[in-house]
């Protein structure tokens, strides 16, 4: 099966173009103040015209409230969002009942308890995303942070709902993690970049090349 592969937190039309260019599947674009990858939704709107009918854009967004959800869709118009906060399962039911577009929900894999309790999004999601848990600091991002997780929690996993790896991801890794976990899709930010919110594009197409070649 064919990996499908997420680039996210883009901020610029070149590194939209690279992505798309080099297969991306998805893109992603954070809507977060406290990320240094946080775009406003003018741009968003404006990255997300680019990849039409390329690529599905998918807007990640973090324990945002209803208004600012149901804004944030009215003008960037994505076809997936992640939600990558303390959502619960019954708010990820009731924006997928009400919103024409996929529901993606990231959970922090500590052990296997975490992944165990990711089974209470089933039937309300449209995918689980499975990311490093967020660092216990205060002020840390809820993801983004370029940290893996123990890969060996996923294998022989029986999964419920289509599923995304994210976390830590590189070039040098995504293959591994690919054969280890058999994720069916691929999600890096951090891993992709030259300063914190900076992509390279270079390594945007090292890593599409890596996991279509795992
Ligand atoms: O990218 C961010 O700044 C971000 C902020 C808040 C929540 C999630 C965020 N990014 C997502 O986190 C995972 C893992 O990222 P990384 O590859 O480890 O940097 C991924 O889904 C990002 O889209």
């Amino acid at each position: 099966m064919t990996v499908q592969i997420k680039i996210c937190g883009l901020s610029t039309p070149e590194t939209i173009d690279a992505a798309v260019e080099a297969g991306a599947s998805h893109v992603g674009l954070v809507h977060y103040e406290p990320s240094p990858r946080h775009v406003s939704l003018e741009d968003a709107a404006r990255l997300r015209g680019r990849v039409r009918g390329k690529a599905k854009a998918v807007l990640l967004l973090v324990n945002a409230d209803a208004q600012t959800t149901a804004r944030a869709i009215d003008v960037i118009r994505p076809d997936v969002l992640q939600l990558h906060g303390s959502e619960t399962p019954e708010w990820c039911g009731v924006l997928r009942e009400k919103l024409d577009l996929e529901i993606w929900k990231a959970r922090g894999l500590r052990d296997a308890g975490t992944l165990e309790r990711a089974r209470q999004y089933v039937g309300h999601v449209d995918r689980l995303l499975f990311d490093a848990p967020a660092p216990r600091q205060e002020g840390a991002l809820p993801g983004g942070n370029g940290v893996a997780f123990d890969w060996t929690l996923l294998a022989d996993h029986d999964h419920q709902v289509d599923w995304a790896l994210a976390g830590g991801l590189t070039p040098d890794n995504v293959a591994q993690a690919i054969r280890e976990t058999g994720a069916p899709l691929v999600d890096a930010s951090s891993g992709l970049e030259s300063a914190p919110g900076v992509k390279d594009v270079d390594l945007i197409r090292c890593f599409c090349e890596a996991a279509r070649a795992a």
